[in-house]
């Protein structure tokens, strides 16, 4: 496992400079573009590393499936009557199908499906952003993850097109809580900082049947497992899950901090991460090396 990580860091290093550092926020512009990183995780918990895996970088979209198995394990099937399961083929934060089809979300993991999972965190728990550290920090076991402030600030001010999203659905009847107030704990919940080995510790219940590394209890069901992999399979990298699933072969997620995170179910999980992203907005140099890693080891689901 080891020196595959080491080859595959060596072989994807030079696709650094075909991508584009996401902008739309100055925070996130400054990070350096040359950062490459990979970790894994094992079941068992045994962890592998190659590149910049320790160093922290801003979750961003990963966080979404975080919020959506914090909304399932609160509310259950119930949350489906707000959000669909089917793939969207237009980009995350795209407003078209919103306005057709009546409000409601096409998954969880494009913007507009992630800010309604945010509005039933809003309405269940009482300190949303609270809940979400505490839970991360668990499933890392790491106390010293934090939201970085500056991103978290820096994205609500820049936040004109998910509060349309927002809004939108509120029109419609999908949204029961102040905008400001969601958006502030969307935006809390992207901005957590975390490095390739904290995310594939964190996302290991994915790969062990709800289990999390070292808990004496499940945080989901193995249903819910399956369930949320499924949704990662078609919906986690956006208008480009056909070509993940056809490139890589795993439940995976994505953000525009360039980290990807990957399941193995029954197996491990894997993180990459390398700011450059592509037209999708998903991590050029960390797909390729997704790629490597499935086919290297033969471990697609596929
Ligand atoms: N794809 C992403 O990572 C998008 C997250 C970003 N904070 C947004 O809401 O636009």
């Amino acid at each position: 496992m080891q020196s595959t990580l080491d080859d595959i860091i060596a072989e994807v290093k030079p696709l650094i400079g075909q991508g584009k550092v996401a902008d739309y926020i100055p925070a996130l512009a400054e990070v350096p573009a040359n950062r490459l990183g990979i970790a894994v995780c094992t079941v068992d918990g045994k962890v592998f590393k190659a590149g910049d895996a320790d160093e922290l970088f801003s979750i961003q979209s990963i966080s979404k499936v975080l919020s959506l198995t914090l909304a399932i394990n609160r509310v259950g099937d119930e949350l489906w009557e707000r959000v669909g399961k089917e793939p969207s083929g237009l980009s995350f934060n795209s407003l078209v199908q919103l306005e057709y089809e009546k409000g409601i979300p096409r998954n969880p993991f494009i913007n507009a499906g992630a800010l309604v999972v945010s509005d039933v965190l809003q309405s269940r728990l009482s300190a949303p952003k609270h809940r979400m550290l505490e839970l991360v920090r668990g499933l890392a076991d790491d106390p010293a993850v934090i939201s970085d402030k500056r991103v978290a600030r820096s994205e609500y001010q820049h936040s004109d097109r998910n509060a349309a999203i927002a809004y939108l659905m509120k029109s419609f009847g999908n949204f029961s809580n102040r905008v400001e107030d969601v958006l502030r704990s969307y935006f809390s919940y992207c901005a957590l900082k975390m490095s390739c080995v904290d995310l594939a510790k964190t996302f290991i219940y994915l790969a062990n049947q709800g289990r999390p590394l070292g808990w004496n209890k499940p945080l989901i069901t193995p249903k819910q497992t399956k369930q949320i992999n499924a949704l990662l399979v078609t919906c986690g990298l956006y208008d480009e899950a056909g070509d993940f699933a056809y490139r890589v072969g795993i439940p995976g997620k994505s953000g525009v901090g360039g980290g990807i995170i990957g399941v193995v179910p029954g197996e491990l999980t894997v993180c990459v991460w390398s700011p450059e992203l592509n037209k999708s907005g998903n991590s050029l140099a960390g797909t390729a090396a997704l790629e490597l890693f499935t086919s290297r080891l033969g471990r697609s689901i596929f």
